[in-house]
């Protein structure tokens, strides 16, 4: 299949790593958000998804208080992205239904927090970013979009941008839209009840109205690398092709989700090869692994090696996919902050904290907490 179309948004080759820093910033606002706390090219962001991802599945309702609670103590660790909730149909994920409160309560009362937070939510149609869009225009002033990002957040020309100049306990927060895509036609029926193609199209609607609002819209494309239905033979190029299109669609980002942790090392990295050929740049790439095999963090090294720097996890490895049957929870973003310190990465991330939020959030919700690094320290703890 011929699908490798070069993108608008080449890096060109003449350019060196500090000069990258402040061309990444230039198009990626989100870029110059990272580079409040770190410029240095051995720092990793994790995005949490634990409050959608982690939630959407689990049968008992959960509390709103209970979900905006896991949301506050997570704004507490040194975390700059969570993914609040999800914009779909109550009918298909209900644990979600209650994602509209969520948006409005964080807006009114942003959780304390050590940076700017930017918050995520799903939209899988326009009904869901005009569901989204509406609690946005009933509370004006009460988030910063990208396009209006303040000069605080812009590096200056070392590629440090002024800390001091921005108070983030004050600062309201950052809200994104995210899209959902499918790799295989099987998981788009599935998860979307309709084509690929079609799905593309209505996330077309979702990308270019939330980017008129001047909000991020990262752009995930599921079963990249096995799918529930059709196998491990998931084709690299159509994934590739896929995140052509929605870049060129507007999105901000691509993240790649191993919806169903089938993801090996070797096809790890045939798919990002794959992505480069095609012209996507690893920082326009998030990984998205779930843990269902036990490779996550063997595929998140891949990555990282790979020239990697932005992945998703969830706190006490919550999670699963309501349409990957069999699917466990997000690698847990206890153990990923763990291996990314035992590489002398940084993640600018409180680990206790975030264990005790695991083992919290875990207990609140009467499941086990599957952070193997989670249940190591807080063992420690209790002996000692
Ligand atoms: C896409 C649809 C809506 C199509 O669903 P549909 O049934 O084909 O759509 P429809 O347009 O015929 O609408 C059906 C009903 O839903 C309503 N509806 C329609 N849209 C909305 C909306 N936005 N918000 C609220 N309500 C909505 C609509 O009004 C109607 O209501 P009714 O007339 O029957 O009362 C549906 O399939 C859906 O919501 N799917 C959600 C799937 C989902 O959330 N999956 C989990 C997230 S993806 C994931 O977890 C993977 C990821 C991202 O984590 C990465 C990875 O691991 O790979």
């Amino acid at each position: 299949m011929q699908c490798l179309r070069p993108l608008t948004r080449r890096i060109p080759i003449h350019l060196r790593p500090h000069h990258l820093r402040a061309f990444s910033s230039a198009v990626d606002p989100a870029a110059s958000k990272d580079h409040q706390h770190h410029a240095t090219n051995n720092f990793v962001k994790i995005v949490e998804v634990g409050p959608r991802d982690g939630l959407q599945n689990e049968k008992r309702t959960i509390p709103l208080t209970t979900k905006i609670e896991l949301i506050s103590k997570l704004a507490r660790t040194g975390l700059t992205d969570i993914e609040a909730g999800s914009f779909v149909a109550p009918k298909w994920v209900p644990q979600m239904a209650d994602s509209n409160e969520i948006l409005e309560y964080l807006l009114k009362y942003p959780p304390t927090s050590l940076n700017p937070i930017s918050y995520s939510f799903l939209a899988p149609n326009a009904r869901g970013l005009d569901n989204a869009l509406s609690i946005l225009r009933s509370n004006p002033k009460t988030y910063q979009t990208f396009s209006e990002q303040s000069s605080p957040y812009e590096p200056d020309e070392s590629g440090i941008s002024n800390e001091s100049a921005s108070d983030p306990n004050t600062a309201p927060p950052f809200v994104e839209m995210s899209v959902f895509a499918a790799a295989t036609e099987s998981f788009s029926q599935k998860n979307l009840n309709c084509s690929i193609d079609a799905s593309l199209e209505k996330f077309k609607e979702v990308i270019v109205g939330a980017k008129a609002m001047g909000l991020r819209v990262r752009a995930y494309i599921s079963v990249v690398l096995g799918c529930p239905f059709e196998g491990y033979d998931v084709d690299p190029r159509k994934v590739a092709e896929i995140a052509c299109d929605l870049m060129e669609m507007g999105a901000d980002e691509i993240d790649l989700g191993d919806t169903t942790g089938m993801g090996t090392a070797p096809r790890t990295a045939e798919l990002l090869h794959a992505m480069q050929a095609a012209g996507i740049r690893n920082e326009d790439l998030t990984m998205h692994f779930h843990d269902t095999y036990g490779q996550a963090l063997v595929n998140t090294a891949i990555s990282l090696e790979h020239g990697i720097r932005r992945f998703d996890a969830s706190v006490g490895g919550l999670g699963g996919c309501p349409y990957s049957p069999g699917a466990t929870g997000n690698v847990s973003t206890e153990d990923i902050v763990y291996f990314m310190e035992s590489l002398g990465m940084d993640t600018g991330l409180d680990l206790d904290t975030l264990c005790d939020i695991g083992d919290w959030i875990t207990k609140e919700i009467g499941k086990t907490n599957s952070s193997s690094v989670g249940k190591a320290i807080l063992g420690k703890r209790q002996k000692a």
